[in-house]
């Protein structure tokens, strides 16, 4: 699940941007942490010692044009769920990622200037015992230029068990998930994706 990463030589400072970027990033997802605990009626630290070394890959996307293909010759990134937290930065001014609602609808998501679209992820689906849920979404770039976004995944450490959090878990609502440790969870997720 861990490998080098692969840099281009060109252009001279993508890796350190992408390095500082990286950096600040995974600070939001710290801080994202934060908030969901007090969130759950949790102390603000609750996930502090759960994201020492947390999992955070990050993904750098490039769509290409394909403004004149048929809805179902699109390519792009087809509806799933992401594993854990994702912190997606878009670029501005072109309309490709979709949320699908409760109506299972499909909703634009639209690149706001200055900000980032945090997607929970089934991580935290499993914490809070489904009252926060996993958005299905997907990408595609019908525009006439070349559309990028970067996407960091954040989890937690892969030791770590996820299991549904005690202020999750009621009569009414008994425990959807059985504890799995995020190692073997993602581990899982890989194997399901690209070992069929
Ligand atoms: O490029 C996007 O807007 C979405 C990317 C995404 O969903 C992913 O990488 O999991
Ligand atoms: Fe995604």
């Amino acid at each position: 699940m861990a490998g080098a990463n692969v840099w281009p030589d060109t252009p001279a400072d993508f890796r350190t941007a992408c390095m500082d970027y990286y950096h600040a990033a995974l600070a939001v997802g710290k801080k994202l942490f934060c908030l969901f605990a007090l969130a759950l009626d949790l102390p603000e630290t609750y996930f502090n010692d759960k994201t020492v070394y947390s999992a955070a890959t990050m993904r750098t996307l490039h769509y290409p044009p394909q403004p004149d293909a048929a809805d179902d010759k699109i390519l792009g990134i087809g509806a799933h769920t992401d594993f854990c937290f994702t912190i997606l930065w878009q670029q501005t001014g072109l309309e490709a990622l979709q949320v699908l609602n409760s109506r299972e609808e499909w909703i634009n998501v639209p690149p706001l200037p200055g900000t980032l679209v945090i997607n929970l992820g089934d991580q935290f689906a499993r914490w809070t015992n489904d009252i926060f849920k996993s958005t299905v979404h997907r990408a595609a770039n019908k525009n006439i230029v070349d559309r990028y976004s970067i996407a960091l995944f954040f989890g937690t450490d892969y030791e770590v068990n996820i299991e549904p959090i005690h202020t999750c878990v009621t009569a009414e609502r008994p425990a959807a998930y059985p504890a799995i440790t995020a190692g073997e969870y993602v581990r899982q997720r890989l194997k399901a994706m690209y070992n069929k």
